[in-house]
């Protein structure tokens, strides 16, 4: 299968850029199904529009949810939400979002009939066995062990033991719709760690404001009580795991860029960007502006647990090719579950351009070499594309494959990176 090559930009100069980014990919999938499960109608502002948010804005209308948009723009949009009664027959497109097919199953366990759910090839293989089997032990009628499968309520709720090292959305799936099911939710995890710890908080804090009682004091066990999910009007974050590529530009680049809007507090993993951007010699500053990074255009090497931020890692594995110390990614076994295997495909991809990058158990060891020109294959997966752009600003001659599966989570990526590269103020 042959898919068009996109000649990255190479820096001319170092870049100074004032980059705003769409909302945040977790939060607007949280914010979607919360709204569609509320007692009344809602709104959630500033939701991003993109392939993952579009596939959650169609399954909750195909399963009877109302989503009216009241103001759009490219990337961004604002929906009125009208909560309807869950309807069974609807069959489901989870494309390749894992918001999408662990947090959307619970949903259709609510419905008076069944719920048939697919995605793309590759979703096929994302795993999917511990929450299907939770819904099973949870009272649902649930055929398949991965994608395809149908799922058909009721679902009572009560207890349920699984092992969630694969995803953190095994047990945040299970979270966001348990206040509705008739005896809540207590999830215990049994097993390696959970990654993604962060994305559990936000689960839990989203559910929380939006009135539901979640007891989460006791490690690897979560309780969320039934009752009714309040409706909210939600305000959607920028996307701070999408700043990564644009941030890293400025470190090659010796430039500077400022992500407006950067929240002072948030669940979102990418805040972690400042700490471990700044490891590998930045300089980072939260101002009124927004997040400002500056750049010497030297990148040091790092030795880091991503166990909690694994999407950060094909941005930091790319700025790990160029620096000038080896660096090691650990804690990120299950990234070989995410949207491809990425530590096949970072190692692979770095190496085809003349890199060493060495897979180990649980992340990757990546010794800087000097890289030439060629094809940097993207797999279907949005942040390896992102990850080939920011290779090629330093190194002549890259073609990233597919740009436009960056539309997964960032539609304009590839306008935007021209704007930035073109300098903005
Ligand atoms: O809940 C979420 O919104 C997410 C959780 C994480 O998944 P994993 O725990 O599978 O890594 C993260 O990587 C993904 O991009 C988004
Ligand atoms: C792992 C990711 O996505 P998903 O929500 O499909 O799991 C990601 O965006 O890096």
């Amino acid at each position: 299968m042959s898919a068009p090559l996109w000649p990255a930009p190479l820096a001319a100069d170092p870049v100074d850029a004032t980059v705003p980014l769409p909302g945040s990919k977790s939060v607007t999938n949280r914010a979607l199904p919360l709204a569609a499960l509320a007692e009344a109608p809602g709104t959630v502002r500033l939701a991003l529009r993109s392939r993952d948010a579009d596939l959650m804005a169609d399954a909750l209308r195909s399963l009877g949810a109302g989503l009216t948009p009241y103001n759009e723009s490219a990337s961004s949009v604002d929906w009125t939400i009208t909560p309807g009664p869950l309807r069974g027959g609807a069959r489901i497109d989870a494309g390749l979002a894992g918001t999408v097919m662990r947090f959307v199953p619970p949903v259709a366990a609510l419905a008076d009939g069944e719920v048939f759910f697919d995605g793309d090839p590759a979703a096929r293989k994302r795993p999917m066995g511990p929450i299907l089997g939770a819904l099973r032990v949870l009272g649902a009628e649930v055929h398949g062990e991965a994608l395809p499968f149908t799922v058909r309520g009721p679902v009572a709720g009560g207890e349920v033991t699984l092992d969630a090292s694969a995803s953190s959305q095994l047990i945040s799936g299970l979270l966001l719709a348990g206040a509705r099911f008739e005896k809540g939710v207590t999830v215990r995890h049994a097993g390696p760690p959970v990654p993604s710890a962060p994305h559990i908080r936000m689960t839990v804090l989203m559910l929380r404001e939006a009135g539901v009682t979640v007891d989460d004091s006791e490690p690897d066990t979560w309780r969320v009580e039934p009752g009714p999910i309040a409706a909210r009007d939600y305000t959607v974050e920028p996307d701070l795991s999408n700043a990564a590529p644009f941030l890293a530009a400025a470190m090659i680049t010796g430039g500077s860029v400022t992500i407006p809007g950067w929240p002072e507090r948030t669940t979102q993993p990418g805040d972690q960007l400042r700490g471990l951007l700044s490891e590998m010699g930045a300089t980072v500053e939260l101002r009124g502006e927004g997040l400002v990074l500056t750049g010497t255009g030297r990148v040091s090497g790092i030795d880091a647990d991503l166990r909690e931020v694994g999407e950060l890692t094909p941005t930091l594995a790319a700025l790990a090719a160029l620096a000038d110390s080896p660096s090691r990614l650990r804690g990120i076994a299950h990234l070989r579950g995410h949207e491809t295997d990425r530590l096949a495909a970072l190692a692979a991809e770095i190496n085809r351009l003349g890199g060493d990058a060495r897979e180990t158990e649980d992340g990757l060891a990546i010794t800087p070499r000097p890289l030439s020109g060629g094809v940097f294959h993207s797999y279907e997966d949005h942040r390896m594309a992102t990850a080939g752009a920011v290779i090629g600003l330093a190194v002549p001659g890259i073609q990233v494959e597919n740009i436009a599966t960056t539309g997964k989570t960032l539609p304009e990526f590839a306008h935007m990176w021209a704007r930035m590269l073109g300098g903005d103020r």
